[in-house]
């Protein structure tokens, strides 16, 4: 019955639609009707959000789209809360696992309270190789929001998606260490393997203001890009670590290297063949890098700016194939000059605007060139010495675990005494296998013994003293003698 119903006034409800349409045809004029058509589509219109689309696609015309892989990475960081399925891979290079969305999948983002909605897709390709990619797929996010955060998407939203990105892409990347001493193997100026050294400025033993002031320098290096950009200089800094081998000048490199979270260049100033060959390698090395050039002193010939070489280029040529025919040959001639160094340390063929560290160490500070000394070039000259109290403690802190012991009064005086690097002290306790005790006994046998050879040098020396003293007065004596004799 209640069936029967419905269909009646179904019936009558289309009836009183069709005779209200009659009398709107034939009563009102077609202008109004038109009129009013337009005001209700425009008022409908109104009511509705204005959304703005952006597409993002992977490659341009000519060019891989790097906004496309900043967006993937900003949001592959975010989508994980949110995205109902998800790809998951390790990129190559990175340290981390990294999600990305999959086709078709949305993702709401929030901006300064904005609303913004991406979607990311996938199509077939209508045309084929005349883009950069020869993929037959074309992939691209896309991006909407209400038209009125136009502008502070265009000013604001993007450049904070691309300076995420790179604060991703930096946090993830294995750091590097690149070596030039494969040079010329595959066709390569650099080899690299990712970079692992364990030292940190918490294990290297060394005078602990020093080692603030360090920290200071560099994190004021790395925040000051405008000011490098201002005052027109490339935003390099150099340091010179200088001191007897073994006081940690390689850890403090790598706690350096570590601290900043950059990758380490060790250039083998002696494998470079000349000024352009330093320029290339140079070129080539990125942003946030420290390049090391090792005991600089026994790499080339710097002692003088104007010394000229005198050898021909033929005799260079044979010189250089002699040496890879026999590489234990002592005689690779190398032509990098003085100046030739001076303009890669003054920062003169930097490629780019990135930071750059370069690290000069020596155990004979006294026989460098001025001109390489001068601030500017060589901005901090960073002395390592042999162990004071205060480094001893640091070792023994790591390879001990300890903060205090009992015969460490005694450790304090001897170390006035005898001169023990941090490589020595880092020796005997590496042989204690953790044993404490037994680690601080034998470090203070060990600096006995030192101590027990220097005195018998010293009474060696004063014996050969006395001894030439001895015979220097006989000499004058017997030279007397045979004057007043004539
Ligand atoms: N200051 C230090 N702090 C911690 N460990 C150190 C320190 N100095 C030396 N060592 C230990 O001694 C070893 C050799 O030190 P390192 O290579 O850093 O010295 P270096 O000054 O660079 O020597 P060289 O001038 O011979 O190259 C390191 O592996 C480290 O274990």
């Amino acid at each position: 019955m209640d069936f029967l119903l419905d269909w009646k006034s179904m019936g009558s409800l289309f009836a009183t639609i069709m005779f209200f349409r009659t009398i709107v045809r034939d009563f009102i004029p077609t202008e109004v009707i038109q009129a009013l058509k337009r005001f209700f589509s425009y008022f409908f219109t109104y009511l509705q959000p204005k959304m703005v689309t952006i597409l993002i696609e992977e490659f341009d015309i000519t060019y891989n789209n790097e906004l496309f892989d900043s967006v993937q990475c900003y949001l592959s960081s975010k989508c994980f809360s949110s995205a109902q399925v998800l790809k998951l891979s390790k990129p190559k290079d990175s340290k981390n696992l990294t999600f990305t969305m999959d086709t078709d999948q949305t993702f709401e983002d929030s901006f300064h309270g904005s609303k913004l909605n991406w979607s990311f897709h996938i199509v077939e390709k209508k045309t084929s190789n005349l883009g950069y990619s020869n993929s037959n797929e074309n992939r691209y996010f896309q991006l909407t929001f209400h038209t009125r955060y136009r502008e502070m998407v265009h000013s604001s939203y993007f450049p904070h998606i691309m300076k995420e990105a790179e604060i991703i892409t930096f946090k993830n990347r294995e750091r590097k260490l690149y070596s030039n001493r494969s040079l010329g193997e595959n066709g390569r100026l650099w080899s690299s393997v990712p970079f692992t050294h364990p030292s940190t400025f918490d294990t290297v033993a060394m005078d602990p203001f020093l080692k603030n002031e360090i920290k200071d320098d560099l994190m004021k290096f790395v925040n000051r890009r405008d000011f490098y950009t201002r005052v027109g200089r490339a935003w390099k800094r150099g340091y010179l670590l200088y001191g007897p081998p073994g006081t940690g000048k390689t850890s403090l490199i790598a706690s350096i290297a570590n601290f900043l979270e950059f990758d380490i260049y060790d250039l083998e100033l002696t494998a470079v063949s000349s000024n352009s060959q330093l320029r290339k390698l140079l070129i080539s090395t990125t942003s946030k890098s420290v390049i090391v050039v090792e005991d600089i002193d026994c790499s080339l010939d710097l002692s003088n700016r104007n010394k000229k070489k005198e050898m021909n280029p033929d005799d260079v040529e044979k010189m250089n194939i002699n040496k890879f025919m026999n590489p234990g040959h002592s005689s690779f001639a190398s032509t990098v000059s003085l100046s030739g160094v001076l303009n890669f340390v003054d920062g003169l063929w930097s490629s780019c605007g990135g930071e750059r560290l370069i690290i000069f160490t020596t155990n004979h500070k006294e026989k460098l060139d001025a001109a390489l000394l001068r601030s500017g070039r060589m901005d901090k000259h960073i002395n390592l010495s042999f162990c004071d109290i205060e480094s001893f403690k640091i070792l023994a802190r790591n390879y001990l675990e300890i903060e205090e012991h009992e015969i460490m009064k005694e450790v304090e005086e001897m170390l006035g005494l005898v001169k023990m690097t941090p490589a020595d002290v880092a020796e005997v306790f590496m042989s204690c296998e953790e044993d404490a005790d037994m680690g601080m006994k034998n470090v203070v046998e060990e600096m006995k013994k030192r101590l027990g050879s220097m005195t018998e040098e010293k009474e060696e020396m004063k014996k050969h003293v006395e001894e030439d003293l001895i015979i220097e007065e006989n000499f004058e004596k017997e030279e007397e003698k045979m004057d007043r004799a004539s």
